[in-house]
């Protein structure tokens, strides 16, 4: 209980400088979002609004405000539940083996939220030994990563490669839109964990982060093929020609 003006005083003066921080703090925090130093999404965001909307709430027991105390108390409650969304799926994520295998090889340094996010427009398909899964010069929307199996990659008919497991097939196509370099026929029966297009592309376009990793994969895998390809043609150049 307060026992004099003074005390009174005093409190009102301390719960109007909480409210005025209160205030500070949300501004700073809009600020720091639109300049994107902090991120809606992430966790910072949220903790801010929660510590803005206390202090704004707690200068409001001076002078009560049943409107800006709703609002108050709906932004906390609107941050409690994003921060829960955002622990929940950070930490209630699985994986299937053949989508730990994509990430060990391809996204090590993806977090596995995004990861997730990733996998879930991706199914794993089975195609048999003579399967076509990219023809040459088609614009094909056929993006793939090899589980098992093996495939020949052909140009003008004639075998330039072949590639099996833990590699990546569509990937220039999907990153360019330009028609295939190449076809490729599965050599044997083949498990590939293969992408929609659309979600997929619709997903990247939403989140530059899972963009940039996804890109940066490819590009130092197509690092491989190139080596790969250059040692199959040296390993061609070196077989004697039949007479
Ligand atoms: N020399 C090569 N070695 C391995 N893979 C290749 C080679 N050339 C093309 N490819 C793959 O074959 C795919 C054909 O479609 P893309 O051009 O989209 O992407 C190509 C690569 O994934």
């Amino acid at each position: 209980m307060l026992n004099s003006p003074f005390e009174f005083t005093e409190f009102v003066e301390l719960a109007t400088m909480i409210g005025v921080a209160g205030a500070g703090l949300y501004i700073l925090n809009y600020f720091l979002l639109q300049i994107g130093i902090v991120r809606g999404n992430g966790v910072l965001y949220p903790v801010l609004v929660i510590v803005a909307a206390s202090c704004v709430l707690i200068s409001m027991v001076e002078e009560f405000n049943l409107a800006g105390s709703i609002i108050q108390m709906a932004y906390i409650a609107i941050s409690v539940i994003g921060l829960l969304r955002g622990y929940l799926s950070r930490h209630l994520i699985r994986f299937s083996a053949a989508e730990r295998q994509f990430i060990s090889h391809h996204l090590g340094s993806l977090k596995p939220h995004h990861a997730r996010k990733l996998l879930n427009a991706a199914s794993v398909q089975e195609f048999a030994k003579g399967d076509i899964l990219i023809e040459e010069a088609r614009t094909t929307d056929f993006l793939g990563y090899v589980l098992s199996g093996r495939t020949t990659i052909l140009q003008n008919g004639q075998v330039i490669n072949v590639c099996g497991s833990d590699e990546t097939l569509g990937e220039l196509t999907f990153g360019l839109g330009l028609p295939a370099t190449a076809t490729v026929i599965a050599s044997e029966p083949t498990t590939c964990l293969v992408f929609d297009n659309f979600r997929l592309s619709r997903l990247l376009r939403r989140n530059r982060h899972i963009d940039d990793t996804l890109k940066a994969a490819h590009f130092r895998h197509a690092r491989q093929k190139l080596l790969s390809s250059n040692k199959h043609t040296l390993r061609a150049q070196k077989q004697p020609v039949a007479a």
